[in-house]
C-alpha cells in the first residue's frame, strides 16, 4: 500500500485504461441485483476469498446490488467428525438427524456465515449476515425424494431427515438491506411452517432467491470451468432447451445436473439469466460481469438475448 491507501500500480496507463474499458459493463449492471452462490474451492483458499471479498464490495460500490449465498459442506463435514455425529449423502444432500441439524445450522450461521460477511466487511464494504429464517426470507418443507427399486420397478419415498426445499421466498428483508447499502449474506438454512429447522441445499437457496428478486445474473461459483462437451471443451452459453437435452443426452451428469437444473430453475422463475463460473479463477465475478467474453457457461431464458 503507498500513504494514501491505495495499491502501487505497475503500470498506470495500463490500469487507467482497464478501468474505462469496464465503463459500459458499469453501466449495463448499474442498480441491477446479482445473486452469487460462493462455496467450493474458492472459499477455502484464503487468497482467492480475500478476492471474492474486494470483489462484491466493489460491486456495491459501482451501484450493483449484490446478494450473497454461501455453502459450507466442508465446514460442516469438519464439525460433525470432531462431533463423532455420522453423516452420508444421498444424490448430493446431507442426511440430517436431529443430532445434526443443530450442529449444522451452529456451523453455516454461527461460523461460516460470520466468516463470508468478514470478508466484505474487512474489504471496507457493509455485509449483513443472515439465515433463510431471518426476516420471514424463506419458508422450506421437508423435501421428498422418490426412488425406483431397480428390482421391483416400485417407486419407495427417502426419508431425509430435515432436509428442505424452498417452498416461498419473501426478499422484503433483501430488498431493506440492499437499500440501505448494505450487502445480504445468507446462510442456506431455513424454517418451516411449524417453526422446524431445514438444512437446505445451498445451490437452491441460490436459485430461489436470485428467481425471487428477478436477478439480472446467478453466478454460481464452482471448481470447474463450467459446463465441458464431450471432449472436454467449455461451452460458453446454453439456451435453457439446450441445456435440458445436455441432461437428457447424459453429456451433463453428477454433480453438474443439480447445479444446472437450479439454473433453469432460476431462469424459469424470474432471474434473466444464470452463470456457472470457475471459483478457482481469482476475481471470477468480476471477469464473468464486466468481460466480454465472461468466463464460465451461461444459461438463459429461452428467446432472451441479454
Ligand atoms: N458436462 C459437464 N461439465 C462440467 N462438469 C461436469 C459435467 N458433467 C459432470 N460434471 C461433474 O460435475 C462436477 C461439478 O459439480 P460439484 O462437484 O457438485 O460442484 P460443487 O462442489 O461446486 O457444488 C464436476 O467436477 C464434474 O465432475
Ligand atoms: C441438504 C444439504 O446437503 N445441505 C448442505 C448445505 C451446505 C451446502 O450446500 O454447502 P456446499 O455448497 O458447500 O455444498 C450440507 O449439509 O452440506
Amino acid at each position: 500500500m503507498t500513504d494514501d491507501g491505495l495499491l502501487p500500480v505497475a503500470d498506470p496507463m495500463q490500469q487507467a485504461a482497464t478501468l474505462a474499458d469496464a465503463l459500459p459493463y458499469l453501466r449495463r449492471y448499474a442498480g441491477d441485483t446479482i445473486v452469487v452462490k460462493y462455496g467450493g474451492h474458492a472459499m477455502g483458499n484464503a487468497e482467492l476469498a480475500k478476492g471474492f471479498g474486494s470483489d462484491i464490495g466493489l460491486l456495491k460500490l459501482v451501484g450493483i446490488n449484490p446478494i450473497v449465498v454461501h455453502g459450507g459442506g466442508p465446514q460442516i463435514n469438519k464439525m460433525l467428525e470432531r462431533l463423532q455425529v455420522r453423516s452420508h449423502f444421498v444424490d448430493g444432500l446431507r442426511v440430517t438427524d436431529e443430532s445434526a441439524i443443530d450442529i449444522i445450522e451452529m456451523v453455516l450461521c454461527g461460523s461460516v456465515n460470520k466468516q463470508v460477511a468478514g470478508l466484505i466487511n474487512r474489504a471496507g464494504a457493509l455485509a449483513v449476515g443472515i439465515s433463510g429464517k431471518d426476516g420471514g426470507l424463506i419458508k422450506a418443507r421437508k423435501l421428498v425424494r422418490k426412488v425406483k427399486d431397480p428390482a421391483s420397478g416400485t417407486e419407495q419415498i427417502l426419508d431425509l431427515g430435515f432436509v428442505g426445499e424452498p417452498d416461498r421466498v419473501d426478499p422484503q428483508v433483501l430488498y431493506a438491506l440492499s437499500g440501505s447499502g448494505l450487502i445480504p449474506v445468507i446462510a442456506p438454512i431455513a424454517a418451516g411452517y411449524a417453526g422446524e429447522t431445514y438444512n437446505v441445499n445451498a445451490d437452491t437457496i441460490a436459485g430461489a432467491v436470485a428467481g425471487a428478486v428477478h436477478a439480472t445474473r446467478l453466478l454460481m461459483l464452482t471448481d470447474v470451468p463450467g459446463v465441458l462437451d464431450r471432449n472436454g471443451k467449455l461451452i460458453p452459453e446454453l439456451t435453457a432447451a439446450e441445456a435440458r437435452k445436455g441432461i437428457e443426452s447424459g453429456m451433463i451428469s453428477e454433480g453438474m445436473i443439480p447445479k444446472v437444473e437450479t439454473c433453469l430453475k432460476a431462469v424459469r422463475e424470474g432471474a434473466k439469466a444464470a452463470v456457472i463460473v470457475d471459483g478457482r479463477v481469482p476475481h471470477a465475478c468480476l471477469l464473468e460481469l464486466f468481460t466480454e467474453a465472461g468466463s464460465g457457461t451461461m444459461i438463459r431464458r429461452d428467446g432472451s438475448i441479454d
